[in-house]
């Protein structure tokens, strides 16, 4: 089995360099990085960044290099969302390495922990509208991490399971509406369904069945464990899901953060980064790690995952985020 490739460590890589296909290029003045798209011949769309050392961070100009007259480089005014992917911290079947899926268990302090460290992690990007699962270790994951967002909107967990809950839950102030967070719960993006395994210990299910046959039931695309889902299967819910529901939000301009499951976001991840059945056996997500796409022109471009403000790193955002972080900031002032 190819060494297993962690979303993480891909994406914790990506936000420190550009791979090759995002056809970025960065320039060092000093000790800031200039990170900028297109290619150095034909001129380049400006993207913002972020310097961070410190507590401090400062947003830096991009440079704007001479464009060699096409048109096609001006740059066009960026209608872009942000995309926010984030599992859950760690729960306490993870933490007793027991198989879990559809059942419902808390977090752990750690997790709790990790969902907190998350929300420092995106507490600069915006989010206007969260969606996660049926199940609390996610939904915890989603309402810590909000407080810590720096624009301190209240997350309020949307009830629409039928008529009389939605009627009972409305908020009657625009104002107080302004400052909420709809926080929208969908099964469709619940863990994937483990079956028979649901409760069992991973370690002593190897030790019964073996390695191999336990790693095709947990990673492999199309083979399900015992009566329980596959990968594809929970694809057919959860990618249908953020097509039919989630996408229509960001073709608006809303920017989106998903909290959802290991299994339910490598579904979606294989769908945006267009892996194969192969490829998605080695996709690996960390608890509690957020990943951050960009969604423009009908297309998801893959940013890495967020480094915290106090982390003394570069983290290029694009020329909209940027500006949203200088708001941010000029709002504490
Ligand atoms: O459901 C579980 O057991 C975990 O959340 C994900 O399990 P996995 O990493 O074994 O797929």
């Amino acid at each position: 089995m190819a060494g297993a490739i962690s979303h993480h460590a891909l994406a914790s890589t990506q936000s420190c360099g550009w791979s090759a296909q995002n056809s970025r290029f960065e320039k060092r003045t000093g000790n800031v990085r200039l990170v900028y798209e297109g290619s150095c011949r034909s001129g380049s769309r400006k993207l913002g960044l972020v310097f961070a050392s410190g507590s401090q961070s400062s947003v830096v100009e991009p440079v704007k290099l001479p464009s060699d007259g096409n048109s096609s480089h001006t740059p066009k005014k960026s209608s872009e969302s942000a995309l926010i992917l984030i599992r859950h911290g760690e729960s306490l079947w993870n933490e007793k390495n027991l198989f879990t899926g559809c059942v419902d268990v808390p977090l752990t302090p750690k997790g709790v922990e990790e969902a907190i460290e998350a929300g420092k992690r995106i507490c600069n990007i915006p989010i206007d509208v969260i969606y996660t699962s049926s199940l609390i270790r996610a939904q915890m994951t989603a309402m810590l991490a909000m407080m810590q967002h720096r624009r301190k909107k209240i997350p309020i967990i949307m009830h629409n399971e039928n008529e009389q809950a939605h009627r009972w839950s409305q908020i009657y102030s625009e104002e107080t509406k302004k400052q909420s967070i709809p926080v929208i719960t969908a099964w469709q993006l619940n863990e994937r369904m483990y079956g028979e395994l649901q409760g069992l210990n991973k370690q002593e299910t190897a030790d019964r069945f073996g390695q191999e046959q336990v790693h095709e039931w947990r990673r492999s695309y199309d083979i399900p464990p015992p009566n329980g889902e596959s990968l594809e299967m929970c694809a057919e819910r959860a990618v249908a899901y953020f097509k039919e529901l989630i996408v229509p939000q960001l073709v608006a301009g809303k920017h989106v953060m998903v909290a959802a499951h290991g299994n339910s976001l490598r579904s979606i991840i294989m769908h945006l980064d267009k892996l194969t059945s192969q490829e998605v056996i080695s996709l690996e997500l960390s608890t509690g790690i957020p990943m951050l796409y960009i969604f423009k022109e009908g297309k998801f471009i893959r940013r890495g995952s967020p480094v915290g403000p106090s982390e003394a790193s570069v983290y290029a955002y694009t020329r909209t985020l940027a500006k949203y972080r200088q708001k941010l900031d000029n709002m504490v002032q």
